[in-house]
């Protein structure tokens, strides 16, 4: 049951009369009269606020929705969360606060994270207690060279990489994560479903991004735990919730993660941490970053192969802008007639075993097998122009 006194907004209480001011300038009237309704409790002109400010997050480009809008959002989820927090309905709330964190600005912020701490603190004791399953491990498999990447040689490959200082090249860094709460915690979905459970969180639903039937959709933490448990990698595809900032959403994951040292080595800055969560099978297909990178593998193992930036052109990237820094080229079904040369270019490959951090240099091309339930993190960041040469 909901306490009796309201999610505080102190944010909200005070951004309010500008922020209404300039949506209005922006021709929002009806916005911004039924946000002043709602911030009396009316729910639904809350929710008809919410719904004005969504129309017009998907109103064109997102690089084109003016930032008023999206803080406006974030207002209108805070009043809804108020409305639904008062009458008791807390998942409801739970999903709007999370909308409001991933599509709205960052203005309100503060607020929406402080009333998800407050329903988080009053939801902690819930029944959370479902079946523990069993991790898929797919075992690898024995192969020639030019193997398909989905074919490793673990005798091979693994550890294949040299231990050493981080260079210009991809290094594996063993043993430098134990201490984090992660590494004990993230093993037990109790803990996860307690923590994150009526979180909301987009993934990604298909074979890879690539694929035409890849779609992306909003589920709750307990749900994609469930989808994790119960994949068999035969009927349906694998949901990835992949590349998300979802320590930046959910503050009590960011506590059992650290960043790395490495990441401010040489004054550079941190751009964005990732989480990459999913069960055996999920493909990251052959692309490039263009920052430094330290992917940390903190549950489960997972293969990788890198190729150079220097021979970029040999893996065909696409022209179109959106998947500039993707290859055309599938690994896991290599084309020969269209891509005749790809199978005899060298490339670096690993398994990054649970607890292994993986160095990927900037414009590396890299593609990433779950080869058992894997949560791994990523650490990106710039440096001050001492770039490794491409
Ligand atoms: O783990 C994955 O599936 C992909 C990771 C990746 O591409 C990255 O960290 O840049
Ligand atoms: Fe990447």
């Amino acid at each position: 049951m909901a306490s009796p006194d309201a999610l505080q907004t102190p944010t909200l209480d005070a951004e309010a009369p500008e922020l209404i001011q300039r949506v209005t300038e922006e021709g929002g009237y009806a916005f911004s009269t039924m946000a002043a309704l709602a911030a009396g409790g009316d729910l639904r002109a809350a929710e008809a606020a919410r719904e004005m400010a969504w129309e017009q997050l998907h109103s064109g480009p997102w690089s084109s929705v003016l930032p008023v809008w999206r803080d406006a959002y974030s207002m209108a989820c805070l009043h809804v969360a108020k409305a639904q927090y008062a009458r008791g309905e807390l998942k409801e709330a739970f999903r709007v606060l999370d909308m409001g964190l991933i599509m709205g600005g960052t203005l309100l912020r503060k607020d929406l994270d402080a009333a998800l701490h407050r329903l988080s603190a009053e939801t902690a004791n819930a029944d959370t207690v479902a079946a523990k399953g069993k991790d898929e491990e797919e075992g690898a498999q024995k192969s020639a060279s030019g193997r398909k990447a989905n074919e490793v040689d673990e005798a091979e490959v693994l550890r294949a990489l040299p231990r050493k200082s981080l260079s210009c090249s991809p290094v594996i860094i063993s043993d430098s994560m134990a201490h984090w709460p992660a590494r004990k915690k993230w093993g037990d979905m109790e803990y996860l479903k307690r923590v994150a459970g009526e979180r909301t969180v987009p993934v990604e639903v298909g074979k890879n991004y690539l694929c035409s039937d890849w779609k992306q959709e909003l589920i709750t933490f307990s749900e994609f735990l469930r989808r994790i448990q119960s994949f068999d990698g035969t009927s349906d595809d694998p949901t990835y919730l992949a590349q998300h900032p979802l320590f930046d959403q959910i503050s009590d994951l960011r506590k059992d993660i650290l960043i790395p040292d490495y990441c401010f080595a040489g004054g550079g800055e941190l751009r964005s941490l990732n989480a990459w969560f999913g069960p055996a099978g999920t493909v990251t297909p052959l692309h490039h970053d263009p920052h430094h990178n330290i992917l940390a593998q903190v549950v489960g193992r997972k293969y990788v192969r890198l190729y150079p930036a220097s021979i970029s052109e040999e893996l065909y990237p696409y022209s179109e802008t959106m998947l500039h820094n993707s290859s055309k080229v599938d690994l896991d079904n290599i084309d020969e007639t269209q891509f005749p040369k790809v199978q005899e270019l060298e490339f670096l490959d690993c398994i990054l075993e649970e607890g292994d951090m993986l160095y990927i240099p900037p414009r590396w091309w890299h593609y990433v097998r779950a080869l058992t339930v894997s949560y791994s993190v990523s650490f990106w960041w710039s440096d001050c122009g001492s770039s490794c040469p491409s």
